[in-house]
């Protein structure tokens, strides 16, 4: 069994009140790790080493040359180090291994996009309409940043968070998802061993409530850069008001899947299938709400169907595994609640439902592929993001109600339209509320590409050029070239 330890002004460090925390594998509920599971004190150091390596320290100094060569060192490293990050996050979130490579394989492109970008603002001069004088505008650190990532791409999501606010020059204390801590704590160690300065990266380990509320309401940190559901949103949100720090947040989705029937038939099912399941549906853009033209729902409900129920569930580290389990008890629970809603609210179950029965798979949190047909926008099961296995099909008829329906929500992550008709498509896509929209694909982001939400899925972007400018401020520096007295007093 692996013991690791947080990372707070450059030492490791276990927690202050001794108490630790065991880390399970999801597929079979053997203990993998020990780690510290910290609290306010903890956060509370964290915070004052950030603070003194911002204020007082090297960092924000540095050359953005510099800091951007130390962000594509640590891109190297994870290169170096792909194949042990990517089985510790297989271990840790039962994810398959394919998946935990090709998430690693991003999260170096995250850091080597950032390292390159850190350099390439030097500012703007700007026309100033006053004589005699000269006008710029710059961006410079935060400050202090808390960061907070879930569990469903732990090292992913904590990637888009590191890359940007160390090129940018700001310090950090970043708090992972106290069930998937493993691959964020061998980041730190690759950060170290980049040689970014000690008090720049700290990481604390923890519940939510006793480490990463502390970073949302601290007045030493700047800027709270969130990803999580809504009401976990909700609090930081609530949190960081009280001194107005930057705050950014990544939430749920409940993402339309828009089928019409001149799309490719085979291609949108069989992408339909990789829209929800992919993750065992554990993705905040997850095609979880497909929208099907009525002149195709039947035969493309019934071969999306025979797909699902072949889907192989299993070990992530079987190479014939299609999917893993679901990351936690708690959390198969909430999967099979939202089942007896969809039940109660009369949608039709077509298939799955239940947790497999098959051998191997009993000491792992598993659940069948499911999917609700005949379902209403009404529908809890429709409007509430279930982030597991759990595709609802609604019918449409017509363009403007696929738009209606598919904006029907509170949610405003990613959606999807299929169709061979491009000015369709581009019609529909204008109409979406949404920040991220794919025509004939589901899923594809990358580093260059911003990623958000509208609505209720969140405020402001990572990744792209927004992503390095929310760890920024923007100052304009004013020069009177010729001062003299005004003589109004
Ligand atoms: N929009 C995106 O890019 C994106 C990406 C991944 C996941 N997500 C969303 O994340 C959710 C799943 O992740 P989760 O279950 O870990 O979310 P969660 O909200 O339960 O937890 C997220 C993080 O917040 C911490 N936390 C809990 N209570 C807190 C508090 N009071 N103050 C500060 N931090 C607190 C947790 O410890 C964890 O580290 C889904 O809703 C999913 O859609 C969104
Ligand atoms: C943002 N993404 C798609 C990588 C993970 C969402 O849960």
């Amino acid at each position: 069994m692996m013991k690791k330890n947080m990372y707070i002004n450059g030492e490791w460090t276990a927690a202050t009140n001794g108490h630790t925390r065991t880390i399970i594998n999801p597929f079979n509920q053997e203990t993998i790790a020990e780690v510290p599971e910290g609290d306010e004190t903890d956060t509370q150091s964290a915070i004052l080493a950030a603070r003194e390596a911002f204020d007082n320290g090297e960092w924000r100094h540095t050359s953005a040359t510099e800091r951007g060569k130390l962000v594509q060192k640590v891109a190297e490293l994870i290169e170096r180090d792909q194949q042990e990050l990517a089985e510790l996050e297989t271990l840790d979130s039962g994810k398959t291994l394919t998946e935990s490579i090709d998430d690693m394989k991003t999260i170096a492109e995250v850091f080597r996009y950032y390292g390159g970008l850190a350099d390439k603002d030097g500012g703007e001069v700007i026309e100033s309409p006053i004589p005699d004088s000269r006008s710029k505008v710059v961006r410079e650190p935060v400050g202090v940043c808390g960061q907070i990532t879930p569990w469903n791409y732990p090292l992913l999501q904590a990637s888009w968070k590191l890359a940007p606010a160390l090129a940018a020059g700001n310090t950090l204390i970043i708090k992972p998802s106290e069930i998937t801590p493993l691959t964020t704590i061998k980041v730190m160690e690759l950060i170290e061993e980049a040689g970014v300065p000690k008090g720049v990266a700290n990481l604390v380990l923890g519940s939510g409530a006793k480490t990463g509320q502390l970073l949302a309401e601290s007045h030493s940190v700047d800027l709270i850069s969130f990803t999580g559901g809504i009401e976990t949103g909700r609090k930081v949100m609530t949190a960081a008001t009280g001194n107005f720090k930057k705050v950014a947040l990544e939430l749920g989705g409940k993402n339309p899947n828009i089928v019409f029937d001149d799309a490719d038939f085979d291609t949108a099912v069989d992408q339909a299938l990789n829209a929800v399941f992919f993750h065992a549906g554990q993705v905040c853009s997850a095609g979880a709400r497909l929208l099907v033209q009525d002149s195709i729902h039947d035969p493309f409900i019934e071969a999306l169907v025979e797909r699902a129920k072949q889907i192989k569930l299993g070990n992530g580290f079987d190479g014939s595994t299609q999917s893993g389990p679901l990351i936690s008890k708690e959390h198969r629970e909430k999967v099979e609640n939202y089942v007896q809603i969809g039940i109660q609210e009369g949608a039709n179950l077509i298939t799955g439902g239940k947790r497999p029965k098959a051998e191997g798979l009993q000491a792992g949190f598993f659940f069948e592929p499911t999917i609700f047909t005949e379902c209403e926008t009404s529908m809890r099961i429709v409007q509430e993001e279930t982030f597991g296995p759990l595709l609802t099909v609604e019918r449409f008829n017509t363009e403007e109600e696929a738009v209606q329906l598919a904006n029907d929500s509170k949610y405003g992550l990613a959606g999807a339209v299929w169709t061979t008709d491009i000015r369709k498509a581009e019609r529909v896509v204008s109409e979406l509320r949404m920040g991220t929209v794919w025509i004939n694909d589901f899923h594809p982001y990358f580093a260059q590409a911003p990623w958000g939400g509208y609505k209720a899925s969140g405020i402001g972007r990572e990744l792209g050029k927004q992503g390095l400018e929310e760890y920024t401020e923007v100052k304009h520096v004013y020069e009177n070239t010729n001062p003299a007295p005004l003589h109004w007093f």
